[in-house]
Order: structure tokens, then sequence, then C-alpha cells
């Protein structure tokens, strides 16, 4: 179990950066923290590393103390592992030996069986006898995580980990890792920009803004309903709109958050919107449309044109 108290932290003098954070997270689980940018999400994983001295508060792994570099010479806890955003690899030295930095020298026979097991869930097998530093910014990423699963770590940390890397590989890789990561019972956070890697592989979801944890529950419980606008929003787009409009739900609330996958046209619904935009997204369209003066975003299986007024109800 990770246990954060109370924990406060800032890097200059009166500028607190988090404050009285507080948290668990079992061991085993997957959580993602999510946040506006510069919420302080990338510090709040430093300081679980015990990168910095906290100001206030204390983080426990099971019975032991984080503490920071005012307590240890090399700072950072042994048994995690963190991936920063800046990947940290050794430029002029090959895939392979990147990925076998931690292993031992000992046992060369695993330690190569190893590094093959870690190329191949990071598809990188190919690039083994490469050096870092001619690897595009997603190979390094890849590198990286697999340098830092290499002796296994208790709990892996991960700055937004797939941010450079392609569609078609960030999905395959983000299947391998964390079916790893679950079989192999290794507790998991990632600070992201990115809902997927909320809702599809978090059990649970930390929100952060002003460098205050405004929420922590299940993923797909903060998706379907948010508390506020700032949460929903870090989902994507959200309308925030009078509940009158809505007649056939009995909401309790004078405005109610929706999402544009919850709104459908109705020829027959006296909320009227105009259409200002209709953006391709593959498999619909995201039409942006007016009421009144404000924005209002929802779904169409086809693109409407400009100016046309259409009804909305809500699925
Ligand atoms: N080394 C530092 N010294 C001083 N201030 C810093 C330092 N690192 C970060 N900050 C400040 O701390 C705040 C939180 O930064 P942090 O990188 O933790 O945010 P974040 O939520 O991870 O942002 P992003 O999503 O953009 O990566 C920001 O205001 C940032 O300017």
């Amino acid at each position: 179990m990770l246990k954060v108290q109370n924990v406060s932290f800032s890097y200059l003098e009166n500028t607190p950066i988090l404050k009285d954070i507080s948290f668990k997270i079992p061991q085993g689980t997957h959580v993602s923290i999510i946040g506006e940018s510069g919420c302080g999400k990338s510090t709040l994983l430093k300081l679980l590393y015990g990168l910095y001295d906290l100001n206030e508060g204390e983080i426990f792994w099971n019975d032991e103390q984080i503490l920071g570099p005012a307590f240890h010479l090399v700072p950072g806890f042994e048994r995690m592992k963190y991936v920063a955003q800046d990947f940290d690899l050794m430029p002029y030295t090959t895939v392979a030996e990147n990925i076998g930095t931690y292993l031992s020298n000992f046992y060369p026979e695993e330690k190569q069986q190893r590094i093959h097991e870690l190329l191949e869930m990071v598809e990188m097998t190919a690039f083994a006898d490469v050096k870092a530093k001619l690897l595009s910014g997603g190979q390094q990423q890849r590198v990286a995580l697999a340098k830092a699963l290499a002796r296994e770590p208790e709990v892996l940390l991960l700055d937004e980990p797939f941010s450079h890397i392609d569609n078609f590989r960030k999905n395959a890789l983000r299947r391998n890792l964390f079916s790893y990561l679950k079989k192999e019972n290794i507790t998991c956070i990632v600070a992201t920009h990115d809902r997927t890697d909320a809702l599809s592989f978090a059990d649970s979801t930390i929100v952060l803004q002003h460098g205050k944890l405004i929420a922590q529950n299940d993923s797909k419980d903060l998706f379907q309903n948010p508390p506020n606008k700032y949460i929903a929003s870090l989902f994507g787009e959200v309308n925030e709109l009078p509940a009158r409009l809505f007649p056939e739900i009995n909401a309790s609330t004078e405005t109610i958050l929706v999402y544009p996958h919850q709104l459908k046209i109705s020829d027959t619904s006296d909320f009227k919107v105009t259409v200002q935009q209709s953006y391709f997204k593959g498999s619909h369209y995201l039409v942006l449309a007016k009421y009144e003066r404000k924005l209002v975003f929802f779904e169409s299986l086809e693109g409407l044109e400009v100016g046309v007024l259409v009804g909305l109800k809500i699925l």
C-alpha cells in the first residue's frame, strides 16, 4: 500500500505547488493522475519517488517511509522506478545495453533473455543494437519503459509515458504493458493528459487542480458522474447547460453537464442550436453549435451545414 499523508510541497518559498495531498493506493492497483497543465502531476510523481524533500506530510510504501535527498546520497526510492518525460537514456549506448543498465552481469544468459523479453514487449527488437541517440522520441520512450521494468519494481511511476508514441503502437503497447503489470502485481501510477490512460487502463483516477487533490474515484464513475465541469472537461469536450432545456430528465440542479455523445438530434425538441462547424472524427462528426451566446458540442453521424438550426435532446 502506498500512503500519502497531508503532503505539501513548494519549489520556491511562498509558492506552494502541492497542498495537503492525501491518498492511498493498494498494491497492484493502476492509478492515473489527471489535471490541467501545471497543476502538479509531475511534481507529485517526483515526490512519490523521493526526489525532493517534503515541506509537510509523509509518504510510506508499506511500512517504509519514502524520504527525500536530505536523507539519501542517491535520491530515489529503490523499490520504485520512475520514467520521467525526458527518458533519461544513455545516448551513446545501444538500446539493448540501455535496457540492461540495471541487470547484473553476473548471469549473462539470464540478462540477455530478459533484455530480449523486454525488447519484444515494447516492439523494439529490431533496434537492439542501435545507439539510443539515433532513435525517434517515441522509440526512446519505449526503451525507457523497458529499462524501468528490467529489474521489476514494486511501483512504477510514469510521466506521460505514451506521449511520443503513434496511436497504432500506443494501443498495443498499453495493452502489453498494463496486462504485464497486472500479472506481476506491480502498482502503477501514471500522470497523463490522455483520457484512454485513465478510462481504459486505470482502476482509479486522482484529479489535481491548482495543487490540490479534488477527487479520487473509480475512473469510470468519475467520467460518468463528474462532480464538476473541470473534471468532466479533462475527459474531453463537455457542455454545461440549463437543466430546463431538457424536460425529459428530472434534474435537481439548475445546470447539468452533458458530453457531446449524450446529445442527439431531435426534430421535436424545443432546444434549438445553430450549427457553426462540423469536425470529422472518423466514426462521427463533432459539431460545434450555438445556443443563444453559448457554444454547444454534440455528435452527429453526418456533417451538418453551417447555419442550420437543429433540435437537441438528451439520449
Ligand atoms: N524545478 C522547478 N522549480 C520551480 N518550479 C517548478 C519546477 N518544476 C515545476 N515547477 C512549477 O510547478 C508547477 C507544477 O509543475 P508540474 O510539472 O508538476 O505540473 P504538471 O501538472 O505535471 O504539468 P504538465 O501537465 O504541463 O506536465 C508549475 O507551476 C511549474 O512551473
